[in-house]
């Protein structure tokens, strides 16, 4: 048999199967999605298995044997294995990213060198060749006679040359291996008798000098529960050699067992029964429902207004699904993944429930992800990679807040979950549920075809390859739930125009109103959410004498100043270095540091309104493990009378004595070079407001802006999504951006200019001919049902990053058009021959970031 193996090589030159025998003992054991060590190139590396076959495509002879199957269970199903070959089609990357992306870092295996001292020359040793033996040998023989060749080198720098020569001589046999990051956690664990008659027997008549190997048992016969060496050692007083003696008789059984690294262990979650639904809850329920017992799959957009109780429709529908042995998976973005969050899932599901995301440590993430795959978790609640959940039979996926932008991945894959999800969910038949309360443009543009079909940038019906996931879901049915639970109102939002605060003589960042309503809440003891928008705030230095900015030498943008330690750094390259006291262009010291913005919120508050309690919360103060959770506990016990923030304390924060919320500068977004501006701003504002009056107290929202008049601050103060998307698609028809037209950013970079400006111009012209040949007449389409503009080459929104010039050209398309086909195509006819091309190639399907 002959397995086809993709090589963890990233590149675009190999990047397709390469054919590898099957060794007759690996036979049954190597699967599709199965991790093989593989010899490539004179190297051994990590792989997997896209398929299997009889017949080779060379002459089998010549073909070399898989070299290690890595793991038992293959880590990767077939469809997932398949949705990683659709992924690369859809978003341009190579296969071996997208099978990266599924598995978590500590199955990125590495090749690793282990030598060992060859048989008859252990036996070979005598008496006299040992006296005089190496010291390396020696250090071998001390380890076993094997060792990872690595710490062999590191131990004796000076022997390396001999070493290496033993290896050529046959005195040391060389072996590579793919050793993972990680490995499961064993732990030594005490079993309790098997045959009770025998050790209650053995327990009456222990000899009394044996006293402590008696308790030992005893303990044991009370509790019969397995319990860990360590625990048992401390619990008893006593050591391990006792607890072995007592093994030894026969009477216990001393093993290693594996142990999970469980993040939430020892933590109670209170358990949830299913609320009675409200109304509007009940009706969406049923819908879901409806799918589930089907077996359908299906799209619905939840389009529920924040405080409506679309956690508890998650929650009734996951049940639904669990009943039919079928399993759940919720996304949530990262910085929502809250211990409120959590809490929620675990406290209905107990056990069944995984948790994926970022903080926790790679060992816990992979333990988490192996629960999964070993089928003791039925839901897997996560950020945006938790969508390749290793689940055989999935029912239900569940994406809230789908509007999010960090379900796009940045890096190489660059997918989006929410189009990943859809196509997931079609393989298992499964329902999508999309929930937000501000639905992203192009989902509610599917889901209520406000975008006429000859409009529409998804009249694509063949070349799925191109066809984005949720726009396919034009099918998609749209779900309302416009009342707050309890017919509890939305909070009243006032907007202060911060042109007339100036006016009026005040220059604080506080108006006047926000100031009262802030002293209010502080009588009142209850509780304020203030919200600092970062988006295009300013944490760089200026000189205020001259204008100097300080720039990253190797990138095109500001740096970043981090006042803890006074150091300047670039979030592209990491460039650091220390904030200048004195201006380095014209020696003035009149140089700023405009902080992080929250940080001088703060002391603002401190000083007009003293003894008040803050809770800070941004980039700065959530850096530790756990920080989040710790500010968010203190908080929600009233610990704190502010809850100052950047975005993340806009989402999903459910306090029941907060009845204030403060946007302090709303506009700082609306002006950034994004065609999303102005939704990603009504979107903050609307999650923002929806903190408030959640619950018994009433709740009131207060705005400060510099342009009150704009469409999304008036219609966030409305509460009213309907107007704002009336008005929003407006613009995108009229300036051709999404949902009208679908796009694709390709980024050039190079360390040489004219060489990168010659390529750019070559790819652009190469695609317009391209398209030209395939009958897409350009930007006039005669039939109105498909065109392709390409623009560009331009220098990109950064044009240096770490030294490299950047420059992009942007695909605009609509209708059956195969993009990513012309894309390759002319990508391909740049390459040589090795199929690389000249300078480095970037692509970005759908991008979610144009800056
Ligand atoms: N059927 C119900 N009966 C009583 N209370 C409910 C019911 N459903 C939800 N709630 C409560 O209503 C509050 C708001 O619900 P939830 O947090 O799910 O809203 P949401 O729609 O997710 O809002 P957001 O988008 O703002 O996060 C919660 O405190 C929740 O416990
Ligand atoms: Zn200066
Ligand atoms: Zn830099």
């Amino acid at each position: 048999m002959i397995a086809k193996v993709i090589v963890d090589v990233p590149s675009r030159a190999t990047d397709r199967p390469f054919d590898y025998k099957i060794p007759q003992q690996m036979l049954g054991w190597v699967e599709v999605g199965s991790r093989v060590g593989v010899p490539f190139g004179g190297r051994v590396l990590q792989g997997f298995v896209i398929g299997i076959t009889e017949h080779a495509d060379f002459d089998v002879k010549k073909l070399k044997p898989i070299a290690e199957l890595l793991d038992h269970i293959p880590p990767l199903s077939p469809d997932l294995v398949e949705l990683a070959s659709w992924i690369s089609d859809k978003y341009c990357c190579t296969l071996t990213a997208s099978l990266q992306a599924m598995i978590p870092a500590a199955l990125k295996g590495k090749a690793d060198s282990v030598v060992s001292i060859a048989d008859d020359e252990v036996n070979e040793a005598s008496e006299d060749s040992l006296l005089g033996e190496e010291a390396w040998l020696s250090y071998i023989r001390q380890n076993g006679g094997t060792m990872r060749l690595a710490a062999l080198q590191e131990r004796f720098p000076e022997s390396a040359a001999d070493i290496k020569a033993a290896v050529k001589r046959g005195t040391l046999t060389e072996q590579v291996t793919i050793r993972d990051r990680l490995s499961v956690r064993k732990v030594l664990t005490v079993f309790p008798p098997d045959n009770e008659a025998l050790a209650l027997e053995a327990l009456q008549n222990y000899p009394a000098r044996a006293a402590k190997q008696q308790e030992v048992l005893r303990y044991m016969l009370e509790h019969r529960e397995p319990i860990a060496m360590t625990v048992l050692v401390e619990a008893l007083s006593t050591t391990s050699s006792t607890v072995r003696a007592v093994a030894d008789k026969g009477l216990l059984e001393i093993r290693e067992m594996e142990q999970s690294r469980d993040p939430y262990a020892g933590r109670d979650f209170k358990r949830t029964e299913p609320l009675p639904l409200t109304e509007g809850q009940q009706a969406v329920y049923a819908e879901i429902a409806e799918s589930l017992d089907a077996e359908q799959s299906r799209v619905f957009l939840l389009h529920g207004v924040t405080g409506s109780g679309k956690t508890e429709v998650y929650l009734q529908t996951i049940e639904r699904c669990l009943q039919h042995e079928r399993q759940a998976i919720v996304l949530v973005p990262e910085i929502s993944l809250t211990p409120q969050m959590v809490e929620r899932f675990k406290g209905r599901f107990g056990d069944l429930v995984a948790v994926l995301h970022s903080r926790l440590s790679s060992g816990e993430r992979y333990d988490e992800w192996r629960k999964i795959r070993e089928g003791r978790a039925q839901v897997a609640v996560g950020a945006r990679s938790a969508i390749f959940a290793p689940f055989e039979r999935i029912g239900l996926i569940i994406i809230d807040e789908e509007h999010e932008s960090s379900y796009k991945q940045e890096e190489t894959p660059k997918y989006h979950a929410r189009d990943v999800a859809v196509r997931r969910a079609r393989q298992h038949s499964a329902a999508v549920v999309l929930g937000s309360a501000t639905p992203s443009l192009e989902s509610f543009a599917a889901a209520s075809r406000v975008v006429s079909g000859s409009e529409a940038a998804n009249t694509s019906t063949s070349a799925s390859a191109s066809t984005s996931a949720s726009a396919k879901a034009s099918g998609a049915a749209l779900l309302p739930m416009p009342n707050r639970v309890g017919g509890r109102p939305m909070p009243k939002v006032h907007l202060i125009d911060m042109r007339d605060e100036l006016k009026n003589g005040n220059r604080s960042m506080f108006s006047r109103q926000l100031h009262e309503a802030l002293l209010e809440r502080l009588e009142r003891g209850e509780q304020s959410v203030l919200l600092l928008n970062r988006r295009g705030y300013s944490t760089f230095v200026m000189c205020r004498s001259c204008g100097y900015t300080a720039q990253c030498p190797h990138c095109d943008i500001s740096l970043t100043y981090h006042q803890k330690s006074r150091v300047l750094r670039c979030h592209y390259c990491g460039h650091a270095e220390q904030a200048p006291e004195k201006c380095p262009s014209c020696e003035s010291e009149h140089i700023r540091f405009f902080g992080t913005g929250t940080q001088r919120v703060e002391e603002e508050l401190a000083k007009l309104f003293p003894g008040i309690r803050v809770i800070r919360m941004d980039v700065d103060t959530t850096t530790e493990k756990g920080s989040h959770e710790k500010w968010l506990t203190m908080f929600g016990e009233r610990k704190a009378d502010v809850l100052l923030g950047t975005q993340m304390v806009a989402k999903g924060l459910d306090f029941p004595y907060v009845t204030l919320v403060g946007v302090i500068a709303a506009d700082t977004s609306l002006h950034l070079p994004d065609f999303r501006s102005a939704e990603k701003t009504f979107q903050l504002l609307t999650q923002v407001a929806g903190r408030a009056g959640r619950h018994q107290l009433p709740g009131e929202v207060i705005v400060q802006t510099y342009n009150p008049e704009h469409y999304a601050i008036v219609t966030a103060q409305h509460h009213d999504y309907a107007a704002f998307v009336q008005e929003e698609l407006k613009h995108r028809r009229f300036m051709g951006y999404p949902p009208f037209c679908r796009l694709i950013v390709v980024t050039l970079s190079d360390e040489q200019l004219p060489l990168l400006i010659q390529t750019g111009e070559k790819l652009a012209s190469t695609l317009r001919q391209l398209a030209y040949e395939s009958g897409i007449k350009g930007s006039i389409d005669s039939d109105g049902t498909r065109f392709i503009d390409i623009l560009g080459p331009v220098a990109s929104p950064i044009p240096r990053m770490k030294d490299r010039y950047r420059f992009q050209c942007m695909v605009k398309y609509r209708g059956n058009v195969n993009a990513n086909d012309l894309l390759k195509q002319a990508i391909s006819m740049l390459s040589g021959p090795q199929g690389q091309p000249p300078v480095q190639i970037s692509v970005d399907v759908d991008p979610q970031m144009i800056l």
